[in-house]
């Protein structure tokens, strides 16, 4: 059976993401202390495949993702999930409110519940710690007076209780997912995929607008913009960038390869179909037909049949 790893331990919104991205097929899940050791188990092929969180709706990417899928071989996506997110707090039971000195969580997770924090625990000290899992973990294990988790994470952790639930500061916030794995056989593409890329470009004026531009140029539908610094010259950075489309189709192709000879660099990260399978919105004049037949009409010229 393949072995797929993800942000654990048993209990995170990973785990539950990447249960919805192996759905079609058996799978036996991995749980990895870190994004980087989920993606490194990829690369080195321990695992076929890793679940990785990628973007949420509120506290916008997820630097340990993005820095982990460039810093090293190349790895793809091919598929993404789209969960909610909701968040409880557990500790063990009895526990007051008014008890509650250390609060552990992700991250991701502390930033989207900063309200109900300030508000419910203002004078609680709040660590952070490598997932809303490993937090109720850790409560359950005495490090912490409690932990703020994914509901799922009660069941994982039938020891501690739910002291409150609900608490996120946005409600109906959502967090994707991608399913990576080495280089292979695309995705297929269905028409609703998405494409993803990071390009380094040169520090000069006008870089940024020029590559968006060859986007732009071809009625290409960019869905995100994200920028992170390349980390060994201050002031460069590494553009992560979505956009509607699969590099099977001829636009799509054609301004990949515009960007591969303006940038200094481009990765291929992926074109998989979208979450919530909505069509890609091709503007007249950027259809595959439109393509096929300029290419047609060029070939005519450059071969004397069309003067
Ligand atoms: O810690 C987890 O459960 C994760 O899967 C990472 C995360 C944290 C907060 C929101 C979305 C994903």
């Amino acid at each position: 059976m393949p072995e797929i790893a993800y942000l654990g331990p048993p209990g995170t919104f990973t785990e539950q993401a990447t249960r919805l991205l192996t759905a079609d097929f058996n799978a036996d899940l991995v749980p990895c202390e870190t994004v980087p050791v989920a993606l490194a188990a990829v690369r080195s092929g321990d695992v076929l495949a890793a679940g990785v969180p990628v973007e949420n709706s509120v506290e916008g990417s997820v630097p340990a993702t993005l820095d982990a899928l460039t810093a090293d071989d190349p790895l793809v996506a091919v598929k993404e999930a789209v969960i909610p997110v909701q968040f409880d707090v557990l500790a063990e039971p009895g526990t007051a409110l008014d008890q509650v000195e250390t609060i552990a969580s992700h991250p991701h997770a502390l930033a989207q519940v900063r309200g109900w924090l300030t508000e419910n625990l203002p004078k609680a000290d709040v660590r952070a710690v490598s997932s809303t899992a490993a937090a109720a973990a850790a409560v359950a294990a005495g490090e912490f007076d409690a932990a703020i988790s994914a509901p799922v994470a009660g069941e994982h952790y039938p020891s501690l209780s739910r002291l409150a639930t609900g608490i996120a500061d946005v409600r109906d916030a959502v967090t994707r997912f991608l399913l990576v794995r080495r280089p292979g056989p695309l995705p297929e593409p269905t028409g609703a995929d998405r494409t993803s890329i990071c390009a380094v470009i040169s520090h000069e004026v006008g870089t940024l607008a020029d590559m968006l531009a060859e986007l732009s140029l071809r009625g290409i539908n960019l869905s995100r913009i994200e920028s992170r610094p390349v980390k060994d010259s201050f002031g460069h950075y590494r553009f992560f960038l979505d956009f509607d489309g699969h590099v099977a189709d001829a636009r799509i192709g054609e301004a990949l390869a515009a960007l591969q000879r303006r940038c200094d660099s481009v990765r291929f990260l992926g074109s998989y179909p979208k979450a919530d399978r909505s069509p890609a919105q091709v503007r007249p004049g950027a259809s595959e037909q439109a393509f096929r037949k300029s290419a047609e009409w060029l070939a005519a010229v450059r071969s004397g049949r069309l003067a």
